[in-house]
């Protein structure tokens, strides 16, 4: 898809990353909303998963959540000294401090959020969440969330989903995007 028809003033030199919970539609919106901002889209457990020949339940399985990270924050390093894209982040990204310096000082950054119970019906298959295969996932979310929430807030825009089709989000987003414009220019230290 090209640039949006409804707002084709919404470009940016800055990436654009996705942050939240496991399952709250990051993947699925940032998907949607690249082609919106004329930008490529990239999701950071994909391209984890592309260079360790590996699903990120057997990189769980076989090598621990400390390399997990480890790889994650190197993915997410490269992808952000690149070019302008979207980027879907995995949902514990941001306990890196390093990942979260970078998202602060080189990103446009959008924390999607989603109430437990509808994390709980979106993140149901989860074989690619290693996190929420033992135990009670709502009380495996509840405390991730707290330990995680602060990160989240630093966001630079925050959307609460949508109930109803993806698009809907999608479209608040850019609705938000619209209208603060200063979000989407370079700042002082860019130029
Ligand atoms: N309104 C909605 N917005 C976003 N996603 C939705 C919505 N309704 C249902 N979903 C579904 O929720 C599921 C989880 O979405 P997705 O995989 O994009 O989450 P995620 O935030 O990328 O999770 P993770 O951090 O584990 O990668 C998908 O199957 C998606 O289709
Ligand atoms: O919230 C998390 O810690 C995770 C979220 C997923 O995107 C994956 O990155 C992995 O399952 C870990
Ligand atoms: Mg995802």
């Amino acid at each position: 898809m090209t640039q949006s028809r409804k707002y084709p003033e919404l470009k940016t030199t800055r990436p654009v990353v996705l942050v939240g919970m496991m399952g709250v539609g990051k993947t699925t919106i940032g998907r949607r909303l690249a082609p919106h901002l004329g930008l490529p889209f990239f999701d950071a457990d994909q391209e984890i998963e592309k260079a360790a020949g590996m699903s990120v339940s057997d990189l769980f399985k076989t090598h621990g959540e400390a390399s997990f990270r480890e790889g994650e924050a190197r993915v997410i390093k490269r992808l952000l000294d690149g070019p302008p894209h979207v980027l879907a982040t995995g949902g514990g990204a941001l306990t890196n401090a390093e990942t979260r310096a970078l998202i602060a000082e080189k990103t446009l950054s959008i924390w999607i959020e989603a109430d437990i119970e509808t994390i709980i019906k979106r993140a149901g298959r989860r074989d690619t969440r290693p996190l929420l295969q033992n135990g009670d996932p709502r009380e495996t979310l509840k405390r991730l969330l707290k330990e995680r929430e602060d990160y989240y807030r630093a966001a630079d825009i925050h959307v609460h989903t949508q109930p109803g089709p993806h698009n809907k989000t999608v479209e608040v987003i850019l609705e938000k995007l619209d209208s603060s414009p200063w979000l989407l220019s370079p700042r002082e230290e860019d130029k």
